[in-house]
Formats: C-alpha cells, structure tokens, sequence
C-alpha cells in the first residue's frame, strides 16, 4: 500500500465500515483484511473496467478466497436496469454461489448501485464491498448503502438500503478516468460545500483547477472531506427519514434531466450540476439566499466543465411531470433541496409557477 493512507468510519453501531482512501490499495491484500474472507469472491465490473483493473483485484483477492469469478456487465446508465441485474442474479446462481459469497463492486457509480442491490436481493444477503473507480463513485456513490436501478418512469426508482463492509477509493485508478467523467464527480463535490461546509466551498473554488489537473493532494483532500461529510449524514439519518435528504441537493431538477432525456444522454453528475444551479435559484427566489449565491455556484460549475443549462427540448411542465414522482415528493407536492444559509440546507415546497420560472431561467433558448 502507498504512502498517506486516508480512513473515514461510516458509524452504524454494528454495520461500521471503513472508507479508505489511498493510493495503490486495489492491489494490495492487506486493503482487504477488513472484509469477510474465505468462500467465493464475485468481481462485478463492466467492459470498460474489466481490462484495466479487473485482473489486478482477483489475483490480490486469490489470496483470501478459495474461488474467485467476474462478472462483466455492459457498462453504461442505460444498463442501470432489471435486465443487467437479472444477469448478474443467473451468473451467481449458475455458479453456485452460496450465502457466503462476497460481492466486489469494481466500477462507478451504476456498477456500486447494481452490484449493492444484487448483494442485499441475492439468497436475501450476502455482504459486499465497495471499490468505487470514478472520482463521482469515490466521494459519493460507494457510501453510504443507497443501492438501485432506474426505471424509465423515475431515477433509482427499485433499489434497497444495503450497506458495504468495505469501501476501498484507490486515487491511482482516477488517472485513467475520461475528462468528462472527472467534472461529472466535481458536481457531488461541489454539493457538500453549500449544503453542509461552507469552508469546504472555498476550498474548492480555490482548488479546481489542481481538481481538474488531478493534483494527487487535492483529490485526496476532496475524497476525504466528501466521504466525511456523507458519513456524518448517513449516521445520523440512514434511511433519510430527514437529514439525508440533503444529499439531493440539485437531483430533483438533475433525476428529472436525466429521466426526461432517456438514462446516459447526459451525465448523473453533468445533471446535478445544472440541477444545483437551478436550486440555488430557487433559493434565492426563496428570499433564503442573496441573488450572488446564483452566480457564484454558477461560476462554479461552469469553472468546473459542467453544463449550467437545462437541455432545450425539456420543457418545465414536462420537468413538473417528472418531478412529481421525485422520491421525497409527498402526496403529490415536490419537495427541493434549497439552501438557507451558507453550508446549511433544508427542505421545501414551492408553487409550479415559481418552479417553471427558476426552468426557464436557466434553459437553453
Ligand atoms: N448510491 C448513491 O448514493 C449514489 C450517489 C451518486 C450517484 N449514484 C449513481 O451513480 C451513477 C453514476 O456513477 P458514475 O458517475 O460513477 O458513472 P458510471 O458508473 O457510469 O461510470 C462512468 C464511466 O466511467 C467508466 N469508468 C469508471 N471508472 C473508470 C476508470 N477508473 N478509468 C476509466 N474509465 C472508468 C465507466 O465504465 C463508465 O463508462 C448514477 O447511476 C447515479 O444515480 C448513486
Ligand atoms: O446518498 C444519498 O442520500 C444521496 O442522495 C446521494 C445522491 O448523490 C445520489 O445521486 C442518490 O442516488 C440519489 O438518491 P435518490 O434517493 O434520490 O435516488
Ligand atoms: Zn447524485
């Protein structure tokens, strides 16, 4: 393992597990030692993944278990659904996987939430862990035990809470992650500084740039301060009875873009980036935040190659639509995510007529 290993504990009383957080830790069987061994181990991962990483994980894991099996699914949030899933569930019971087998979910963000679902479904439980491989997977998805697939109705509308034994956020792996994929993680970074540290906003508005060159430092520190900020959540509200909503800040506006484009168009991340543009200004208009917070959090996303408009073929009543069937919407009102203060944020309604204008607003002509 290298040099300057990070740790952050997600507190669940008996379900505690480590994120760590390091470099050169995927191949490195002491990164493991926290995960139940023995038994099958089931790499899933995608064909992306599969030839840049796969082999390196399953030797490191044939250290520990008596057998241990890929699987490779299609990679893509298109995939992200009941049939990729249903072939994950034929190539475990095909091979005889019993209730003691380990799922390993090696991949971002639809892999971690597929592999999740399928470990908490599969014999009704077998453990898992996480190895999340894009920065957006590192510092949000593989925590915190929200595990789905979407449906073409709604955005990780069938899923489970299911928590990982491990998560294991190697910062070697980034170096091969697209550009696009890079900016699409900075959108989930950049969210816990409004919502919950506002010191963390400007450290990131004076370190996109390191970001976006991948300085070493500056990831870690990112990865590090977004899984501490989503372990203080989750701990205190696991199953977002209150509390973890915050975590949705820009995704009623982004599961919308994304639902109402048809999954993998545009970004998860790429839509909460202009999804949190939008909830900032209906913040603002709100009366809860000064106009300039607008700006500033646009100025932010834009610096950090994400869109900062909405798609022109999606109108707002089709938004309004979409919305509606938002997971925190109750009996038919849509609940946002706004912020109230610098690092604080709450829940609210507001009127459709509000809402379509805050669209229109921020919609490309
Ligand atoms: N469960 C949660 O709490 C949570 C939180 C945020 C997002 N999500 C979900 O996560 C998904 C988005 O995740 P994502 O942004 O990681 O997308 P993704 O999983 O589709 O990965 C992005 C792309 O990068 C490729 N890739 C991954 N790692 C790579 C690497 N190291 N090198 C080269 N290519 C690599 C993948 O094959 C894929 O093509 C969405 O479905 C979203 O709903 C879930
Ligand atoms: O962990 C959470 O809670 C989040 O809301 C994190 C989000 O970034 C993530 O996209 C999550 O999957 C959205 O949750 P959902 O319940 O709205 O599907
Ligand atoms: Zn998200």
């Amino acid at each position: 393992m290298g040099a300057g290993l990070l740790e952050v504990t997600v507190d669940l009383g008996d379900r505690d597990y480590p994120i760590l957080i390091g470099a050169g830790l995927i191949g490195a069987s002491q990164t493991y030692e926290r995960a139940p061994a023995g038994g099958t181990a089931v790499v899933v991962t995608n064909t992306t993944i599969a030839p840049l990483y796969a082999t390196r994980v399953a030797e490191t894991l044939q250290r520990r278990h008596a057998r241990v099996l890929q699987v490779v699914l299609p990679d893509g949030e298109e995939h992200k659904n009941w049939v990729t899933l249903n072939t994950l569930f034929e190539a475990l019971l095909s091979q005889a996987c019993d209730r003691k087998t380990v799922l390993y979910a090696l991949g971002g963000g639809v892999i971690g939430d597929m592999t999740g679902f399928a470990a908490a479904c599969y014999m009704r439980g077998v453990p898992f862990v996480q190895i999340p491989t894009t920065l957006l997977a590192q510092v949000d998805s593989s925590v915190g035990g929200k595990t789905a697939i979407n449906h073409p109705l709604g955005k990780n509308m069938i899923g489970a809470f299911y928590q990982p034994r491990l998560v294991v956020a190697d910062l070697d792996v980034l170096d091969t992650l697209p550009d696009r994929e890079l900016s699409a993680g900075l959108a989930e970074v950049i969210k816990y500084g409004p919502i919950a540290d506002a010191d963390f906003l400007a450290w990131i508005e004076a370190n996109l740039d390191a970001l976006l060159a991948r300085d070493k430092a500056a990831l870690a520190h990112a990865v590090k301060r977004s899984c501490e900020i989503k372990a203080w959540v989750v701990g205190q509200d696991e199953r977002e009875s209150g509390l973890r909503a915050i975590l949705n800040f820009g995704h009623t506006f982004g599961h919308a873009i994304e639902a109402g484009l048809g999954y993998g168009e545009w970004l998860h991340g790429e839509a909460v980036g202009c999804g949190m543009v939008m909830a900032s200004e209906l913040s603002a208009r709100l009366g809860l935040m000064p106009a300039g917070f607008v700006d500033r959090m646009r100025r932010l996303v834009e610096r950090a190659r994400l869109p900062v408009q909405g798609p022109a073929q999606l109108s707002a009543p089709r938004y309004l639509e979409l919305m509606r069937i938002d997971k925190k919407a109750e009996a038919g009102a849509i609940r946002f995510v706004v912020i109230e203060d610098l690092g604080r944020a709450g829940v609210r309604t507001a009127p459709d007529e509000l809402v379509a204008d805050v669209i229109e607003a921020h919609t490309a002509a």
